[in-house]
This record gives C-alpha cells, sequence and structure tokens, in this order.
C-alpha cells in the first residue's frame, strides 16, 4: 500500500525515507542521545551521539562564526573543556541549546545528519588498457561545443577526467596562447619552476628527460613534492621528425593488476617509501613516499607515484623495493 506523504511525517535520515514517529533526546555526561523513533520499534532505531565540546565548538551563531569567511571567530581553547548545557529544546527540525557558559546555539537536525556523515567518496572508476582506452576518445570536447555550451561542456571534462583519468579538448589552434585560454575557461594555471604555460622541445631547457629526445617511460610527474600535480594539459604546438607520441597508460588498472597478480609486490611499493629529487637550475626538491597510496578514510587507492628518471640516487631506496618497483614496471608496461 502507498501511503500519501500526508500520513507521515518524513524526514530524510541517513539517506532514507523513515517514518519517524518521534524524535527524542537523552542527556548524559558528556553528550545528547538523539533517538529517531520509527514506526511501532522501541529497540534499534538510529540514534546520533551529539558530544557537548564538539557542539559548542560547532556553534554556527553570528558570534562564533564570521558570516562572511565562514570561520570561526574564536579559538578552540575558549571554549571550557567540560562545557555542558543548563538548558536544551528539540524540535522536528532543529536543537537548540542553552549552556553553562552563558553561550546559546541554534542547530539544525539536516545540518547535524550531514556534518557528522564520514567523508566516503567512493569514486567510481572505469579502468582502461591499451585495447579499450580508444573507446573512450569520445569523450572529447571540442572549442566550438564550449562556446556554444560552457557548462554542459565543463561537466562532460570533468566526468571523463574523475572517471577515467584523462580528457581531450579538440580544436585549439596550436599556440600557447589558444592553448592558455581553452585551459584557463575551465582550470587556473599553476606556476612551478618549469613556468606556468612552458614548452617543452629537446633543448635540454630543464635537468630532464622530457626535454631530450629520449623515451619517456611512462610515469607521474613531480614526484619530488609533497602534492605532485593532479593535472597537466599537453598540446602538440609543431612536430618535425619522427616517434614522440604520447603514452597514456591507466595507472589505477596496473595498480589494480597488480594487486591481484602479484599480492606480495602491491604490498612492498605501498609499505615502504622511496625518496625522490629534482635537482635543476635554482631548484632542488626532494620527497619520501609511497609508490602506491591509499585513501585515509575510504581506503581507496588513492594515487601512484611511478617515476624512475627522478631517483637520482637509487641507494636511498631500500633494496626490495627497487625490486619490486622493477617487476612492477615490466609488468605494466607488458600491459599498456
Ligand atoms: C610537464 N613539463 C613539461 C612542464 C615538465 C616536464 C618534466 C616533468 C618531469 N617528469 C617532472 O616530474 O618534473
Ligand atoms: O609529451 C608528452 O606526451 C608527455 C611529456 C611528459 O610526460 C612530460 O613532459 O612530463
Amino acid at each position: 500500500m502507498i501511503r500519501g506523504t500526508k500520513e507521515l511525517l518524513k524526514l530524510t535520515i541517513f539517506h532514507t525515507e523513515i517514518e519517524l514517529r518521534r524524535l527524542s533526546l537523552k542527556p548524559f555526561h558528556d553528550h545528547f542521545k538523539i533517538i529517531f523513533t520509527h514506526g511501532n520499534e522501541e529497540n534499534g532505531n538510529p540514534s546520533q551521539m551529539l558530544y557537548y565540546f564538539w557542539l559548542r565548538d560547532h556553534c554556527r551563531c553570528g558570534e562564533c562564526i564570521n558570516s562572511r569567511t565562514f570561520q570561526k571567530s574564536y579559538h578552540i581553547l575558549d571554549i571550557p573543556l567540560n562545557v555542558k548545557p543548563i538548558q536544551y529544546h528539540l524540535e522536528e527540525k532543529q536543537l537548540s541549546v542553552i549552556w553553562d557558559d552563558g553561550h546559546s546555539s541554534e542547530f539544525s537536525l539536516e545540518w547535524l545528519k550531514n556534518v557528522h556523515q564520514p567523508i566516503v567518496r567512493q569514486r567510481e572508476y572505469f579502468f582502461w588498457n591499451k585495447d579499450t582506452g580508444s573507446d573512450i576518445v569520445d569523450n572529447s570536447i571540442s572549442l566550438d561545443e564550449i562556446k556554444k555550451n560552457k557548462t554542459k561542456c565543463q561537466i562532460k571534462l570533468l566526468k571523463s577526467l574523475l572517471k577515467y583519468g584523462f580528457a581531450f579538448i579538440a580544436g585549439i589552434e596550436p599556440t600557447l596562447n589558444a592553448t592558455e585560454n581553452a585551459i584557463t575557461t575551465f582550470f587556473p594555471v599553476n606556476k612551478t619552476h618549469f613556468g606556468d604555460m612552458w614548452q617543452v622541445t629537446n633543448n635540454y631547457l630543464h635537468n630532464d628527460t622530457a626535454y631530450t629526445d629520449s623515451f619517456l617511460a611512462p610515469h607521474t610527474d613531480n614526484t619530488y613534492w609533497t602534492e605532485a600535480a593532479g593535472l597537466i594539459a599537453f598540446h602538440m604546438l609543431s612536430y618535425e621528425g619522427t616517434g614522440g607520441n604520447t603514452l597514456l597508460v591507466d595507472g589505477f588498472n596496473a595498480a589494480t593488476n597488480l594487486k591481484n597478480n602479484r599480492p606480495e609486490l602491491y604490498d612492498t611499493l605501498t609499505k615502504n617509501v622511496i625518496e625522490w629529487e629534482y635537482v635543476d637550475e635554482g631548484v632542488h626538491y626532494s620527497n619520501i613516499d609511497h609508490i602506491i597510496k591509499h585513501h585515509p578514510l575510504t581506503k581507496d587507492l588513492w594515487q601512484i607515484r611511478v617515476y624512475d628518471y627522478h631517483m637520482r640516487d637509487t641507494e636511498r631506496a631500500p633494496q626490495n623495493v627497487e625490486g619490486a618497483s622493477h617487476k612492477d614496471n615490466k609488468g605494466r608496461n607488458n600491459r599498456v
């Protein structure tokens, strides 16, 4: 039987529609417990713990939060560690509290529910390889399409980047300026020691293999930084000679294959760290990090760092990692 919503007090809690019969609040020595009683159940109802100190530190009033910067206007140490409510009132959508330090707070239940949701970004990865990668090129957008509907193109571009790890913009005039205009339509350009809109060719402008005419094996950039660049745009402006094709690898697919086929190597590359170093005119970067990293909360595969060329001083890599990294490289190259 489908009941009309007028018969049921519907409150969306925990992302499910439940028939809420009663909201109740129980005070304990250091927290509230809100119980969402639904149907005729008296047990097993969803509840939410709200610790007094946490709640007081998340007061949303104009005295506590700067209404323009949305930042706190006080220091957490200003709150008494054992702050307690002296009065409270729970309504259908709001919890009001008067604290023993004289402060009053009001909290929307919706806000309290959302702020308590852990960051569980389950990413939808679409793994591809040399046989299936060409199927995804249809995710490209063109400059003409951007001019007609920028927002629609932005959504398509971001969806492709999040799902596949790459995207194409077609129809850009082969100049630095036209490339910059296309990129800055959607993203800011970050300035690094290579410049902001840089040009790369075999002129040894920088101490890096990319500035030579040597083959560039699959890699990720900036392994020598704690926060490597997340997105890099390349545009072929001119071409003379042979070779030099861009090689794209689904690093997450390669890492997942490694995990499935050689879990011991995956474990080594996840547990051990390597020191990467980049030395150039006026710059010297170094960073120590894992080759394979997982999201601290969701435990999803989160980042891979693969760049043999920057491991200038290989003594700094534990010997077992050298071997594992080598086997992983061989494995990945065979699969590209
Ligand atoms: C991409 N861009 C041409 C600017 C730099 C080329 C060198 C990048 C090098 N793999 C590194 O990680 O530093
Ligand atoms: O030219 C390419 O396709 C990639 C070059 C590259 O990976 C780099 O410059 O870091």
